[in-house]
């Protein structure tokens, strides 16, 4: 069946329905990775968004069980140029469409994604409708392109307390704001112990748990309809080492007295180079975020430890005094490169300094 997205300023782009034949409604953004479409259909970060991938062939090695980064997508639509219905990859087990189908999520193929992009990048990000069944439209009347539901955060959070290993050298408490599988997996491989815990559990109830430190995940929505959780995270700040990622990256800043805006629209790929200002080097990094830290008013508490080299914005703090640190990309890489695995390596390293001191205080 034919089908067409319809962006907020009444451009029309036409394709193929694929997955689930539905209406659906969203903010639209695009996505620059070659590879990575299974792990971008679940990061919990696209929660709601319907996502535009630039490269022209998606779906070319399939569904396979290993590298789903949550239990089900969450985006709202998948937009592509080409979509592959004869996957070849030995784990493949599925193919994008039939994969869409049983998790009912709408896609869109056979559309000019070059030019939806052009769009996107000239107007900033839009909402957008995908309508199965309409090619044209005459009249946009009873087209309503309404605000979309704040916070998103609630709906991807684990509703219950977990343990995603339950031994290791260190006791990491993940405090679930929509994380990737990928963030948990890298702790558990360092040799942590980790703890899952909803995003509004209390600074109590994490204390608690007697972690040695506290990850601050990535999640979808504006960081500002998370504000209720910033005097527990600066607690934690100033208990325990912590390691913020992404939409923790910003509660982190956010709960210091920085300030957060929109980008106009985002940085989704996997290839974002980003300069360590500590040690001059560049790493090529992934990244999925239409928000960022605003340079102005940063306060002096947080000093900017990484920058985006395409378009200067903050893409790392750390706090000045406390064990406190966090990127705006993705270490955990999934889809990209795993350059910024060192990271967790300083957070381990944090948590070890943190025992040290406890032992001289203790004795
Ligand atoms: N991946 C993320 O954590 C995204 C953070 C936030 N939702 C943003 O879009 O900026």
């Amino acid at each position: 069946m034919k089908g067409c997205l319809i962006l907020e300023n009444k451009r029309i782009f036409t394709g193929d329905m694929i997955g689930h034949c539905d209406r659906g409604y969203g903010e639209v953004v695009f996505h620059t990775g070659m590879t990575g479409y299974q792990e971008i259909l679940t990061d919990p970060s696209y929660m709601g968004q319907i996502v535009v991938m630039t490269y022209p062939l998606i779906g070319n090695y399939g569904i396979n069980p290993d590298d789903f980064e949550s239990h089900r997508p969450w985006l709202t639509g998948f937009i592509t140029a080409e979509a592959c219905h004869s996957p070849n990859h030995y784990q493949s087990k599925q193919t994008l469409d039939a994969y869409l189908k049983a998790n009912r999520i709408i896609g869109l193929c056979g559309v000019d994604t070059r030019a939806l992009v052009r769009e996107i990048r000239a107007q900033g990000t839009m909402k957008g409708w995908i309508l199965p069944g309409v090619t044209e439209i005459e009249s946009f009347d009873s087209l309503e392109f309404p605000d979309l539901p704040t916070d998103q955060v609630a709906r991807v959070t684990t509703p219950n307390m977990y343990a995603a290993s339950s031994a290791g050298m260190y006791h990491v408490v993940v405090v679930d704001f929509g994380g990737k599988e990928n963030i948990k997996n890298s702790l558990v491989r360092l040799g942590c112990k980790v703890t899952v815990v909803p995003a509004r559990t209390s600074f109590e109830t994490i204390q608690s748990l007697q972690p040695d430190g506290i990850m601050l995940t990535n999640g979808p929505g504006d960081p500002m309809s998370c504000v209720d959780v910033l005097p527990t995270i600066r607690k934690l700040a100033e208990h325990y080492p912590v390691f913020g990622i992404c939409l923790g990256h910003q509660l982190l800043s956010l709960a210091f007295g920085a300030k957060t805006g929109k980008m106009r629209f985002g940085h989704r790929g996997s290839n974002h180079p980003v300069k360590d200002l500590t040690t001059g080097k560049v790493w090529i990094t992934s990244q999925n975020h239409g928000y960022a830290v605003l340079t102005e008013d940063l306060p002096d508490v947080l000093s900017v430890t990484h920058v985006n080299v395409n378009d200067g914005t903050i893409e790392g703090i750390r706090h000045k005094t406390l064990p406190a640190f966090s990127v705006q990309y993705h270490p955990e890489a999934c889809p990209g490169p795993k350059d910024s695995e060192y990271l967790f390596k300083s957070f381990m390293q944090l948590m070890s300094e943190r025992r040290e001191q406890s032992l001289v205080y203790a004795t």
